[in-house]
């Protein structure tokens, strides 16, 4: 099949380069053009585990191109994806700027009958939205469908090629029959497609995000609970998540759910209840919970430091909002490490894809080229994302290399023996800490 995507960003990359891989014909198309530039080159603008191979594996094989201009991409396509940002607007809702802007400039280039996709998270109402764009200038017969993405990055192509399920919103019999063989290929073990109404799928994706986002915030809660009443968070987890009702799965508590998802379809699932003259009150407590939990762990650096962190040597492991990837966007090290430096200390970071992307964010930290480097003469240890890298380092280096032994844990890492045995001063999540019962009163 012959297949556009439009947007290559962390979604519309790998949904070009796994559907090349599947045998398709793919032309993906960016108006950025630096990025349309390195791509030809066959550089990867992102870091995205296994997505190398297949992208110049399908580039050698000549199924995977990419263009800035949208009328070369869409060109013969009988699938065009839109994989646009929809970033929050003004009063909090998703922005549709970009994909309306693309879909009215598709109106006048389509030639043949083709299935427009929408990939982006898009409230409800938006298929219609871009139906009507592209009917305003268009020739030809076309179909619009939804069909929300549910991979996460750092295991993007994975959860591309293995999805627990598709969902396509249609209700255009020949639109079902082109998505249907369109992921033949990556349903073959049983999971299934599902199919329903356009906006049906766009609430769908909604509601996924926010009902993971809610089961964090959840244990959260759990969490800071645990530190008033002296239990622990993780054997918590492991009591109730072997209950197959509630599942194993995004129990893990810790500094607030990241990224360029969570925070903003939460917040876009709220503002679309709101335009319905209805009150989700669980979807405002998880955004005011999520934003209280970000900022956790410093009320008690603030303690142990007495209230002072002038001239405070800070190490910071881990910037990205979660391991595995390069994203740093609502990734909660940030806010921290402005925070930090507001307050007067040094930061040193380190984080093994995500400094270059800081770095343009943020310059007066000394980013370093190890984890061991950023503890040198450290006064204490803050970590907010679990890089395997960080799970089982070398405490008796790290206890060389630091000025005092102390760690802000905001990931859980370590367990609670291990490091007491390394003489550490040791601050988690929703788990005892060693003057937890002084700390008890700050939150
Ligand atoms: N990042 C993720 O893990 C997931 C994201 N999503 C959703 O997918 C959508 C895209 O997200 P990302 O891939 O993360 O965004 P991104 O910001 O990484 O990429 C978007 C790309 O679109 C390009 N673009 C902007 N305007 C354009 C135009 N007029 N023509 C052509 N290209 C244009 C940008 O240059 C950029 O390369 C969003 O709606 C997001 O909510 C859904 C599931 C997972
Ligand atoms: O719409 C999206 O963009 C995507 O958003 C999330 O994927 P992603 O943001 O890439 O990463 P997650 O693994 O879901 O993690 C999100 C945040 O939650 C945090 N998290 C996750 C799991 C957990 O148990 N605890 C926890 O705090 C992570 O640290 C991270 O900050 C969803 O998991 C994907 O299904 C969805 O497609």
């Amino acid at each position: 099949m012959k297949i556009a995507v439009v947007g290559t960003g962390y979604v519309g990359l790998v949904t070009g380069t796994c559907f090349a891989e599947t045998g398709n014909q793919v032309i993906c198309v960016d108006i950025d053009a630096a990025k349309v530039a390195r791509l030809k080159q066959g550089e990867l603008p992102i870091y995205e585990p296994g997505l190398d191979v297949l992208f110049h594996r399908n580039i050698e094989e000549d199924r995977l191109k990419f263009t800035t201009s949208l009328v070369e991409g869409i060109k013969d396509a009988e699938v065009i994806f839109l994989a646009l940002p929809t970033p929050p607007g003004e009063n909090g809702s998703a922005d549709l700027k970009y994909i309306l802007g693309v879909a009215k400039d598709l109106g006048p280039l389509l030639e043949n009958y083709a299935v427009i996709v929408d990939k982006s998270t898009v409230p409800v109402g938006t298929a219609e939205k871009v139906r009507a764009a592209i009917a305003a200038n268009a020739k030809v017969d076309f179909d619009v469908v939804s069909n929300p993405e549910f991979l996460r990055e750092g295991v993007a192509v994975e959860d591309f090629m293995k999805p627990d399920r598709v969902v396509i919103g249609t209700s255009s019999e020949t639109a079902k029959k082109v998505m249907e063989k369109l992921y033949a290929p990556l349903v073959r073990q049983g999971n299934p497609v599902i199919f329903m109404d356009e906006r049906s799928a766009e609430m769908t994706k909604y509601a996924a995000n926010s009902f993971l986002a809610l089961k964090i915030t959840f244990m959260n809660e759990i969490a800071n609970l645990c530190e008033k009443v002296g239990a622990d968070v993780d054997d918590i987890r492991r009591g109730i998540g072997t209950d197959s009702r509630i599942g194993k799965r995004f129990l893990f508590a810790g500094i607030g759910y990241g990224g360029s998802c969570f925070p903003k379809d939460v917040q876009a699932l709220a503002k679309t209840s709101q335009e319905y003259d209805y009150d989700f009150r669980m979807l405002n407590s998880v955004m005011a919970v999520n934003d209280d939990q970000k900022k956790k762990l410093l009320p008690i650096v603030r303690k142990h430091f007495d209230g002072n962190l002038k001239g405070k040597k800070i190490a910071v492991w881990g910037l990205a909002f979660k391991p595995h990837t390069d994203d740093i966007r609502e990734a909660p090290a940030l806010e921290n490490i402005v925070a930090l430096l507001e307050e007067g200390a040094t930061v040193l970071a380190y984080d093994p894809e995500a400094m270059e992307n800081t770095k343009r964010l943020i310059s007066n930290v000394t980013y370093t080229h190890s984890a061991y480097d950023a503890l040198d003469k450290a006064d204490a240890l803050m970590i907010f994302t679990e890089w395997p890298q960080f799970r089982t380092p070398d405490f008796a280096k790290m206890a060389e290399l630091m000025n005092d032994k102390v760690i802000f844990d905001g990931r859980n890492l370590y367990e609670l023996k291990q490091i007491r045995e390394h003489g550490f001063l040791y601050y988690s999540i929703g788990r005892e800490t060693q003057n937890l019962r002084e700390l008890i009163n700050i939150y």
